[in-house]
């Protein structure tokens, strides 16, 4: 579904990404690991198209994708969540999910003013989507709170739904467990592993709770200042020499 190949990424006299390929499946949960400053973020930030890569190739269900912007890329069906949670906080939870349907899809503005029944028939759908991700991610009580009066752990799960409300067919995390209790964690891997297995969707994640990380992966890939060390199952990762030398290394 994803592919990628030879991607680095430079900024000025810093080579942030030097030669990342990595590979996404179908129904896949892919997750990327490496020390504090590895460059995974900048990984992310080149496949979602909010970078333009420096070189290399990305092609997502076939097309190449490098260098388009970030909301071509997400009507293409690969939507991510950011590191630091990136909401309108002014507006109700519900409401957050609305208008990430409607930055979604061409809506015609003609429509929306004369609220045609196409239009209104639209706006039921969006609503009804909006409840059943809400539902899914346990928020459902709090549809009408505006979102940025929401705890952290709901704030992460409110993104999620945001992202899957557009129908995405690959879903990127950057470190949606950082600032969770072990109790919203475990809820976490439980939710992930669901969108694969019950909505088919890819997950391609960043992530340092290594619990979580190797609990859920169907593969890692690790990179350390910005060059791929290693990738594998979470049992050939957990016993690979590079890698532990990498991680003990940044104590
Ligand atoms: N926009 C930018 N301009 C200049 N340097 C950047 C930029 N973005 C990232 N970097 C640098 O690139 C390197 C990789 O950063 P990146 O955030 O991708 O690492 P990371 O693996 O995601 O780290 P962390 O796990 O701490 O989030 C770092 O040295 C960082 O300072």
């Amino acid at each position: 579904m994803l592919s990628v190949r030879d991607l680095s990424m430079r900024f000025g006299g810093l080579l942030a990404v030097n030669g990342v390929s990595l590979d996404v499946n179908e129904r896949e949960i892919i997750s990327i690991i490496g020390p504090n400053g590895a460059g995974k973020t900048t990984v992310f930030n080149c496949i979602s198209g909010f970078y333009k890569p420096t070189s290399g190739q990305i092609t997502f269900k076939g097309k190449p994708v490098q260098g388009l912007p970030d909301f071509k890329i997400s009507r293409l069906g690969m939507v991510r969540t950011f590191q630091h949670v990136r909401l309108f906080n002014r507006m109700t939870v519900i409401e957050n999910l609305l208008v990430a349907q409607h930055r979604h899809v061409n809506t015609n503005l003609l429509s929306g003013l004369l609220k045609t029944p196409s239009y209104r028939k639209k706006e039921g759908e969006a609503m009804e989507k909006a409840a059943y991700w809400l539902k899914k991610v346990d928020l459902l009580p709090l549809a009408n709170r505006e979102a940025g009066n929401l705890a952290y752990g709901q704030q992460r799960r409110l993104e999620i739904a945001r992202c899957m409300v557009t129908g995405p067919d690959l879903l990127m995390l950057d470190e949606p467990a950082a600032g969770l209790n072990p109790k919203e964690t475990r809820d976490l891997d439980e939710l992930i592993v669901s969108l694969k297995h019950d909505y088919n969707v890819s997950i391609l994640l960043i992530e340092h709770d290594m619990g979580l990380v190797m609990g859920i992966s169907d593969r890692i890939y690790v990179v350390s200042q910005g060059t791929p060390l290693a990738n594998g199952t979470p049992d050939e990762i957990k016993t690979n020499e590079d890698v532990i030398k990498a991680y003990l290394g940044e104590d």
